[in-house]
């Protein structure tokens, strides 16, 4: 029995490569039996896929985006030869908006980067840019703040690099102040995960190469002396994790006071708790410019909406002030909220910038979801390993990335890998910083295939070859699925991801449902039918109907809603709210809800 799944399993991988089309999702005994005793409903048919934004619109393909009186607007781009092509698919939904915004640019040659600039894109091999960059590079050329959505490998990197490289090259020299180990960086570029800085480090000096632009990196838990010494010979461009920044600041060894340019990788996730202390700290209690002052940037492949509903609740120093006078609010410090606060303290006239389908359309990377009990999980996975090993569905460099929960899973389950054959590494919290990147380095060079990570391995690191990504574990929050089958289907290529979905993962179920649904992937009957159960008694994921591929501006609604007092006194979750019952927190599936794009 398993054996012919796992057959089948290969033989829909071998197929879907070959054609670029969704593979269909074999359901299980154990599903049915569990599915079975879940409320039945009926399957919905598969749409033909509209992109979100597009729904009960009339289709355009102009180009390019014209914008309207608020400054919005929405279009189609056609990737265009050299970027990643997005597949079989070539209209890519793109919604601008925010005051007086720049038009997009088609070539790289109509941006005005430099001359030695332009001559690394060649050496990148970078022929066209893709449309987040198309629509990003000249908003940010032009000097102003941007909040950019756009998906996972979708060239966001370079969005922002560009850019602030052009910039410093502009702008005047670098200074130290007199006598002082202190070094002043005109650019900080923070990022959440070693590794991330590590990686976006490398590109910036790809970037930047030969054009006397310096970029210097420090993350934790690696000697902090090496680091000094590479800030003591100067630095244009910082690349950090808050952490250690932190350090870097309270030894005054790293001023922010010249800063002109902040950048935010995976903005979301440094607005969240986990982060916030320390991005205060560092944006608001040392001595980096105001906002206005200095230019802002907040890139991620996902935006919970309430850090969208800051942007108008509070303003985000609009030069007409803010949208909306909220209600007086007791913000606590545990909600999204939160993060809300945090990020209008951040930015300044901002430009709102969502890509829904990029160069790597999600469409491109097959989602495949299969109920599996806890205890037959490892079997599973053996299964689907032997059935990639033996079919050879992805050639000799394919490599697979293993998610799982816990630090001590990890451990766990790569011992038990190797232990039966499979060469395996892990990363994970717990790991020296070493150790990580040793093990980063032998499943990059195929050494080790297989890599089992927890999600501090979900964000932003862009792999090549990473042509399985699977959920072994299933997060509890959609956005992590996003990031984490984010790691395969990167710049226009095709990717497998498969997650074991059991009665543990339930609250993921209507979520994981609407995104694949949305992203034109085949959900199960069985997983159709848990998503409706758990809604019907009101559970629901924190991101639920949020904004997961980047959203609407909600300055543009402003006239729509009453006030944010009710937001806040909701009290029925996030996914609620009166925003929720004005249809911004609707999605796929409920008819009398719009979707967060419409
Ligand atoms: N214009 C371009 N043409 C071709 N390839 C590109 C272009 N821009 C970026 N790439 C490549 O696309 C890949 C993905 O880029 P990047 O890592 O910046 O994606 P991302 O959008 O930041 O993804 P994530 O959301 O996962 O962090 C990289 O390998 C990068 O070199």
């Amino acid at each position: 029995m398993r054996t012919s799944w796992a057959d089948s399993v290969a033989n829909a991988e071998s197929s879907a490569f070959a054609t670029g089309a969704s593979a269909s999702t074999t359901d299980t005994t154990a599903a049915n039996a569990t599915a079975a005793a879940v409320v039945s409903a009926p399957r919905p048919p598969r749409a033909a896929y509209v992109p979100p934004h597009l729904r009960n619109r009339a289709a355009s393909s102009e180009l390019p985006a014209t914008p309207s009186a608020d400054g919005s607007s929405a279009a189609k781009l056609a990737p265009g030869p050299g970027a990643p092509s997005g597949g079989s698919r070539s209209d890519i939904p793109v919604e601008t908006s925010g005051d007086n915004v720049p038009p997009p640019v088609s070539t790289f040659a109509d941006i005005d980067l430099g001359d030695a600039v332009n001559e690394n894109i060649r050496r990148c091999k970078y022929v066209k840019p893709t449309p987040v960059q198309r629509h990003a590079i000249p908003i940010l050329l032009a000097g102003r703040d941007l909040m950019a959505c756009a998906q996972t490998g979708s060239g966001k990197t370079a969005a922002f690099c560009f850019p602030i490289i052009s910039g410093i090259m502009r702008g005047p020299p670098s200074q130290r102040q007199r006598g002082s180990k202190t070094v002043c960086p005109p650019a900080l570029i923070l990022s959440p995960t070693r590794e991330l800085s590590i990686q976006i480090h490398e590109e910036a000096r790809k970037f930047s190469y030969q054009t006397g632009v310096r970029a210097v990196v420090a993350y934790g838990g690696a000697p902090i002396n090496q680091q000094l010494r590479d800030l003591e010979r100067g630095v244009d461009i910082l690349v950090a994790t808050p952490g250690r920044l932190v350090d870097l600041l309270e030894r005054a060894r790293v001023s922010l006071q010249n800063i002109r340019y902040l950048a935010l990788d995976e903005a979301d996730r440094m607005l969240d708790m986990g982060f916030e202390p320390q991005i205060r700290r560092i944006v608001e209690q040392m001595d980096m410019p105001p906002r206005g002052e200095r230019q802002t940037m907040l890139f991620s492949a996902t935006f919970p909406r309430e850090i969208q509903i800051a942007a108008m609740l509070f303003g985000i120093g609009n030069d007409d002030g803010p949208l909306m006078s909220p209600e007086p609010v007791t913000v606590l410090p545990c909600s999204p909220l939160y993060e809300m606060r945090l990020a209008s303290d951040f930015l300044f006239n901002y430009i709102f910038l969502a890509v829904g389908r990029v160069g790597s359309s999600t469409e491109l990377i097959v989602q495949r979801v299969e109920f599996v009990l806890e205890p037959d999980k490892r079997s599973y996975l053996m299964d689907l390993l032997h059935a990639q090993k033996v079919n050879g569905a992805y050639g000799k460099q394919a490599l697979t990335l293993v998610f799982v929960e816990t630090k001590k899973g990890a451990d766990s389950l790569e011992h038990w890998l190797s232990m039966h054959g499979f060469p395996a590494t892990s990363i994970h919290g717990d790991r020296t910083q070493q150790e990580r990147e040793r093990a980063l380095r032998s499943f990059k060079n195929g050494a080790t295939p297989i890599l089992v990570a927890t999600d501090v391995a979900a964000r932003g690191l862009d792999i090549p070859h990473v042509s399985h990504v699977i959920n072994f574990d299933l997060p509890n929050d959609i956005d992590d699925y996003v990031h984490r089958i984010g790691r395969t289907g990167r710049a226009g290529k095709s990717g497998l991801a498969t997650a074991f979905f059991n009665e543990n993962n339930s609250s993921l179920a209507r979520p994981l449902a609407e995104l694949m649904q949305e992203s034109s992937q085949e959900v199960p009957d069985w997983l159709s039918r848990y998503a409706t159960a758990r809604s019907s008694y009101g559970g629901r994921n924190r991101r639920s109907g949020g904004a997961r591929f980047g959203g609407r501006d909600f300055r543009r609604d402003s006239s729509a809603r009453s006030g944010g007092g009710e937001y806040y006194g909701g009290g029925n979750g996030y996914g609620g709210g009166p925003y929720a019952a004005s249809g911004y927190g609707g999605g796929y599936g409920n008819p009398g809800l719009t979707s967060a794009w419409d």
